[in-house]
């Protein structure tokens, strides 16, 4: 029997159920066939899947390690717990959920406070004054010393926080913090604002793809299965399905709707009757239709894609170049 196929799904906190609904919209649906509590699942439409429910830092790590070889997580887990994260992951495709970014903050009281550089005269400035080192309260360490060397900051100590880090400041364990964050409510809530090029990294849930993981023929031809209903889906979900008919309908006329509409034509030109299908952006489907019933159509249809199916698997050939790399 050859080894399963792996595919890391979050388990709990704000990625699971954003997760969940991803996959299902991809034609794939998730089954814990053992009930909600049993942390290994599968795959209804494939056979020799294995879906491992772990947390969200928990799937970066396995990632690294390669005892995975897809996981969903945040790209702020990936940068932080995996050294030369370009060569042993991949970032096959953002998610479009779980934004967030990494921030460094500080007291809004520090009002002469607003940029990194400041931060840096202040940091030296505190540390000529009190013989010690400003505290930065953190969990993305590796994140802020690589972020803070860049911009020549020196003299702080980063004090390691598992949780509640925004309150380290107002408890007196540490002067600022790096942290995530996405509506801002809880630096607010606790006094604390972001520099102004203190933003380290903008997040968000990714599929990401490990490289030492077991990478063998079947391995890939499952990746590919998976990667072309992702793809699928998300090419029609850019679009929606246009059809008309009418005697005008020529290939100057979409021409015209290929260049300001963004209209693309998947099954070629009108027939000899004028019949056409398109596929058009959502946005531009009002002025699409008043630009071919402006030129003869009567009627024009307009519905929703759930898969488009192309020859190219565009997610799938990426991860091979990276396998290959
Ligand atoms: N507002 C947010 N705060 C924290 N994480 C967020 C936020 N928005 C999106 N995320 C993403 O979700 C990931 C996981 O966060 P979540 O809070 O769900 O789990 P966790 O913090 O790792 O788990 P736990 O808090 O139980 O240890 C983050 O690393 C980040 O990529
Ligand atoms: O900018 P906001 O929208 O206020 O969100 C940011 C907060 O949310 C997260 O905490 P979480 O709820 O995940 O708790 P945790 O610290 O236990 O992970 C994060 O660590 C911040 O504290
Ligand atoms: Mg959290």
């Amino acid at each position: 029997m050859t080894a399963p196929f792996v595919l890391a799904v979050p388990s709990k906190g704000r990625l699971q159920e954003n997760a969940e609904a991803f996959f299902t919209r991809a034609g794939l649906t998730l089954a814990k066939p053992r009930g909600a509590r049993d942390y290994r699942g599968t795959i209804a439409e494939l056979d020799n899947v294995e879906i491992a429910y772990l947390s969200a830092s928990e799937i970066a790590s396995q990632l690294a390690r390669g005892t995975v070889h897809l996981g969903v997580t945040g790209e702020d887990l990936v940068r932080e717990s995996i050294a030369d994260a370009d060569r042993r992951v991949m970032l096959i495709d953002n998610l479009g959920f779980g934004s967030a970014n990494v921030v460094v903050a500080v007291p809004q009281a520090w009002i002469d406070v607003r940029t990194m550089a400041d931060l840096d005269d202040v940091t030296t400035g505190f540390r000529a004054q009190h013989n010690r080192r400003m505290r930065v309260a953190t969990k993305y360490i590796n994140l802020t010393r690589t972020f803070f060397a860049a911009h020549g900051v020196v003299d702080y100590r980063i004090v390691e926080s598992a949780g509640a880090t925004e309150g380290a400041p107002a408890t007196g364990t540490a002067e600022m913090i790096v942290d995530i964050t996405t509506t801002g409510a809880t630096l607010a809530a606790n006094g604390l604002k972001v520099l102004d090029d203190g933003v380290i990294l903008r997040s968000q849930a990714n599929l990401v793809a490990s490289k030492d993981a077991d990478w063998s023929v079947e391995a890939r031809e499952t990746a590919s299965v998976i990667l072309d209903h992702i793809a699928a889906r998300a090419r029609a979900s850019k679009y929606r399905e246009v059809r008309t008919r009418f005697a005008g309908c020529d290939a100057a006329l979409l021409a015209e709707a290929h260049n300001r509409f963004g209209v693309v034509s998947p099954f070629g030109g009108p027939t000899s009757s004028g019949m056409v299908t398109l596929h058009c952006p959502p946005a531009q489907l009002y002025a699409l239709g008043s630009f071919l019933r402006a030129h003869g159509a009567d009627t024009v249809s307009v519905a929703s894609l759930d898969y488009v199916l192309d020859r190219d698997n565009p997610l799938f050939a990426r991860l091979e170049a990276f396998l290959r790399s």
